[in-house]
């Protein structure tokens, strides 16, 4: 497998150079292949975004470098990243224009990375492009393309988020408990359509998870993150026989 992302020695810290300055990524070494799909756990403070933020350009790292196919992004702030990163948060509301329809959401997220990308009308045949994407999902959403995102029910909302994430097949997507705020049965729903699109796009994913049935169920590889650094890194072989009690151990160290 070729390397998507390479993380070399990468350090972030906050509140530096006063009492409180404490490291929340401490020298991290991470290969990611092409296609892997990574389930991200760990406890309350343990680097997770801080990990995402990082290669998402959130804010720059403080040593360290991060590469992708082999060239290094560590330069480009995080506008000029999303033009190849695609990230959905926990929070439905973010990543989304409330005021905005469904169709103009979509179609700004598809004319992401392109110029004249506030233009707000939408072509026909992306209107098009986009009811036929919604309605292979049976949530009755294709009928919504006029409706103003922010009256959309959260995990509709969240759905949206996902699509505009993933629709220009970005070469790495970051998923920050992206299903944490739903209902146990629209968050299956929506961790079964993220499984579909990356498996059918061969998405490279990083995706943080506080259910440890859920970070087992989906993905070929989980990383485990305590203090800011790799504590466990389970590949696809060691993954198949793990129990959510048995990671539960690994992530307490007990
Ligand atoms: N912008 C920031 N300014 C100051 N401190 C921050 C900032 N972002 C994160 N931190 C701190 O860095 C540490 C790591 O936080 P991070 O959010 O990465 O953890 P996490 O593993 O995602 O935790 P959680 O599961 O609680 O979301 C925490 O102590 C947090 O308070």
């Amino acid at each position: 497998m070729t390397s998507k992302l390479q993380l070399k020695a990468v350090s972030k810290g906050f509140k530096r150079h006063t009492p409180d300055a404490f490291t929340a990524l401490d020298q991290i070494n991470l290969d990611i292949a092409d296609g892997d799909f990574i389930t991200l756990v760990g406890g309350n403070g343990a680097g997770k975004s801080t990990l995402l933020n990082s290669i998402a350009g959130h804010f720059p790292i403080d040593s360290g470098d991060i590469y992708l196919d082999g060239e290094s992004i560590s330069h480009l702030d995080e506008e000029e990243r999303a033009a190849f990163v695609g990230r959905v948060f926990q929070n439905p509301a973010m990543g989304t224009a409330p005021r905005m329809t469904v169709a103009e959401n979509l179609a700004l997220a598809k004319r992401r990375g392109h110029k004249r990308r506030l233009r707000r009308s939408v072509k026909e045949d992306d209107r098009q492009e986009f009811a036929e994407m919604l309605s292979r999902l049976n949530l009755g959403l294709e009928d919504r393309l006029d409706t103003e995102i922010g009256s959309l029910s959260g995990g509709q909302r969240q759905t949206i988020s996902l699509l505009m994430a993933t629709i220009n097949r970005p070469e790495i997507l970051l998923l920050d408990e992206h299903t944490a705020a739903l209902d146990p049965k629209t968050s299956k729903l929506i961790l079964e359509l993220t499984n579909q699109i990356v498996r059918n796009d061969k998405l490279s994913t990083l995706m943080i998870t506080h259910n440890l049935q859920d970070a087992i169920d989906y993905g070929n590889r989980i990383l485990v993150l305590s203090h800011g650094s790799i504590l466990y890194d389970i590949k696809q072989e060691d993954k198949a026989n793990l129990t959510a009690i048995q990671l539960y151990q690994l992530m307490e160290g007990v």
